[in-house]
This record gives structure tokens, C-alpha cells and sequence, in this order.
């Protein structure tokens, strides 16, 4: 197993040193479309290319000098011990959940002659029905027919790696997500933070037994003194309070979170869906979230210091990054048309390698030359399948380690 090596994350742009990704299994082939919204699909994607295309995406990072690392290879180094596997197990299908004992006993048997690595890819994809032949039934919901096609439903979203935990400073967010389909993906994180050798003593800034949804998509660290989290569809005040208390109350030098409050809507599920920073001074926005979006600053001090910040956005980002001006680079490059569209396949999700230098989805042409106009290297790769899942580069990648600036 791999040794100590930490989390280190003070920055949305200094050379990304390593990351965790998870690269779309089985599971996608388990997406039916009549629980696609449940799953937060949006059509059926194809796996042989999103596959394809996600190591593309691994590709170029590793061709970056990043240090990539799977989920569900750190993951199986874990369950290599049986008592891990077996309370891991236990704690999946409690929350599955998996409601009959005769059911559980069934599934004990099924997954007991697989690998570490069978076992979690296979938790992933999900258990259908057919595949479960002899349940030894112990109880009236063992018995009674039941049209629902999984007894441990796939879990598609595990691909955008971003949002189960947050890598803040040398600690974690072990996220709250705000549906139950994605909720099991943060017991993966618990595991690793609680058994891989790799990450141990790591801080939690947030406990995913807390009830206040917050997901890492809407965390992004701008610099050592300033956190900005969403107020969004997923992310609720209450949690960002807890999760501001507990960073301000540790050695790291955050003084300030400020909390962006966009519109709940599903296209712009996240702040990252709408806002990512790509250099110093430069930045990519959603234009529709302008005008309706407010500023709040939480400061450190002996109690949290909470104000509206009454400036628009540049004025705001100037003051508390001590920038001489701000470039903020329209996602659409400014036709309204060209926004709406590359947007709601991620065109403002962007990956920063290094300062200056993104990884960015090619589907979203109009922006990414716009992202160059303006100074910015884009390496791009395809993006037929994986934008299904309404996720771009920074979705689909955790950083554990970037270059401090
Ligand atoms: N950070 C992100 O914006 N992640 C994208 C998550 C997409 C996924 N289908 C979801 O709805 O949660």
C-alpha cells in the first residue's frame, strides 16, 4: 500500500500535483430511463466511449506530470482486510438500503468469492434482481414480488469524483449530498480517510453524519485566506456555517468564506457549474448568474463575522484576493445563445493544471476560444458521453495535492 501522504489543496490553480478520479464502470449500463432523473441523468450514455473518453482525460493529466489515482483502486487496497470488507459491506447495504435480512445474506454469499476489486466495482454497478437466485426468504418482504429491477441500485454520478468530499487546506468536507442516490458515495470517502495509510489524521472540516447538505462541487479554495462556497440546490447555509466554524477554529490560515448565493436550479447545480477560476487574475462565469447572484463574507473572528458584500462581482473577487482588476471570461464569449448551450454541457467547468492552463470539455468551442482570446492554454478532449452526466473536468477530479503559489 501506498504510504503517508496527506492532502494539500490551498489553491484552485497552482500545479495539480495529484488526483482522484473514478473512471465510469458497469453502472452506466445499469441507467434505465425510468429512474434517469432519480439517477441525475439526463439520457443514456454509451460506456464504451464515455470510458474512452474519460482516459483521455487521464491521459492529459498524467501527460501534465499529475499523479493519478482511482477510487476504486485505493479502495480495494482497503478491503483487502476482511474486517474492513465485512463492516464496509455491512455499512453499504444498511444504507443501500437493503431492507430484508434474507436479501442480505443473499447478497453476503454473492459478493464473498470476488476480489477487493470485483467486490467494489461491483458494489458500484449495482446488484439486479435476476442476479441473486436463491434467496432462502426470512421474512414477508423476502417473499412478496417486487417489480423494482436492483436490489442495490448503481450509483451512475461516482464519475464526478468533486462532490462526495472536498479537499480544504490539509483537511476534508466528508459531504452531506442532497440525494439519496448519491449519498452512499461519501461512505467511499469515509473509508479511505478512515482506513487507507495514504490519509491518515486527515482533519474534517464536515461530517457526512451531519443532516445540512453540502457537496464539493460548490467548494472551490481561491487562495490561503479565501474559501468561496455556493449557496445552491445542494449546498445549504446551515452547513456552510458549521463547516466555516470548524476551518476557522484550526491552524489553517483561512480568514474568509464567502458564500455565493445562485439560483436553485438544476443547470446550475453547483458554483461550479458557473464559476472556476483559471489563473491569478482570470476566471470563466455563466453570464445568467450575474445580476441575480449575492455576496456574503464570513470573516474569522471570535464569532463569525458575517456581512453582505453590496459590490459586483469583480469589485468583490479585487478586494478579497488583493488583485489590481479581475478578467472575468463569459462562458458564450457573449452571445446568449452560445452561453445557454455550452453551459449546460459545462462550459464554464474547467480544470486548472497550473496557473493559466485548463483542461476543458471540446464540445464547448465558442467558450474555449474565448478562453484563449484571453489568454488561457485549453487542452481539450472529447465529450460526446460523460457531459450526459451534467459534468465537466472539474467535476469529474478531486485534487489532493496542488502546488502551493
Ligand atoms: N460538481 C458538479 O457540478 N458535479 C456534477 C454532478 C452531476 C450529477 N449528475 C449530479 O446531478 O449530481
Amino acid at each position: 500500500m501506498t504510504k503517508h501522504e496527506g492532502i494539500s489543496v490551498y489553491n484552485e490553480i497552482g500545479q495539480l500535483r495529484s488526483v482522484l478520479l473514478h473512471c465510469p464502470g458497469e453502472e452506466i449500463e445499469n441507467i434505465v430511463p425510468d429512474y434517469l432523473r432519480r439517477l441525475l441523468f439526463d439520457e443514456i450514455a454509451y460506456l464504451k466511449q464515455a470510458r474512452k473518453e474519460h482516459d483521455q482525460f487521464a491521459g492529459l493529466l498524467r501527460q501534465e506530470g499529475t499523479e493519478v489515482l482511482y477510487l476504486t483502486e485505493l479502495m480495494a487496497e482497503i478491503l483487502a482486510s476482511k474486517e474492513v470488507r465485512d463492516r464496509f459491506l455491512e455499512d453499504f447495504m444498511e444504507e443501500a438500503p437493503v431492507g430484508t435480512e434474507g436479501i442480505k445474506e443473499a447478497l453476503r454469499e454473492f459478493f464473498s468469492p470476488m476480489s477487493p476489486l470485483e467486490m467494489i466495482r461491483k458494489c458500484i454497478a449495482g446488484v439486479r434482481t435476476e442476479e441473486l437466485a436463491d434467496i432462502n426468504p426470512k421474512s414477508l418482504g423476502d417473499m412478496v414480488r417486487n417489480p423494482y429491477p436492483f436490489y442495490l441500485d448503481p450509483i451512475p454520478n461516482l464519475y464526478f469524483q468533486r462532490d462526495p468530499f472536498a479537499s480544504i487546506g490539509e483537511g476534508v468536507t466528508l459531504n452531506v449530498m442532497h440525494s439519496t442516490t448519491r449519498n452512499r458515495e461519501t461512505l467511499f470517502a469515509k473509508y479511505l480517510f478512515d482506513y487507507h495509510p495514504r490519509f491518515q489524521n486527515i482533519p474534517r472540516w464536515y461530517n457526512r453524519d451531519k443532516s445540512h447538505p453540502i457537496e464539493g462541487g460548490d467548494l472551490l479554495v481561491l487562495s490561503e485566506k479565501i474559501v468561496a462556497v455556493g449557496i445552491s440546490e445542494r449546498t445549504d447555509a446551515v452547513a456552510i456555517e458549521k463547516m466555516t466554524k470548524n476551518i476557522f477554529h484550526s491552524n489553517e490560515p483561512f480568514e474568509t468564506v464567502l458564500a455565493f448565493d445562485i439560483p436553485k436550479t438544476r443547470a446550475y447545480m453547483h458554483l461550479d457549474t458557473v464559476f472556476t477560476m483559471v489563473d491569478y487574475d482570470k476566471f470563466t462565469i455563466y453570464p445568467g448568474i450575474v445580476s441575480p447572484l449575492d455576496v456574503y463574507s464570513i470573516s474569522k473572528g471570535k464569532e463569525l463575522q458575517i456581512s453582505y458584500e453590496a459590490s459586483e462581482l469583480s469589485s468583490i473577487l479585487k478586494k478579497y484576493l488583493k488583485l489590481p482588476a479581475v478578467d472575468l471570461i463569459p462562458c458564450g464569449n457573449g452571445d446568449v445563445i452560445a452561453a445557454g448551450r455550452e453551459q449546460w454541457s459545462d462550459g464554464s467547468n474547467t480544470l486548472a493544471l497550473s496557473p493559466g492552463k485548463v483542461i476543458c470539455y471540446d464540445r464547448n468551442h465558442v467558450t474555449n476560444a474565448a478562453l484563449r482570446q484571453h489568454g488561457v492554454e485549453v487542452l481539450e478532449f472529447e465529450s460526446y458521453e460523460l457531459s450526459r452526466g451534467r459534468g465537466g473536468p472539474r467535476c469529474m477530479s478531486m485534487p489532493l495535492k496542488r502546488e502551493k503559489l
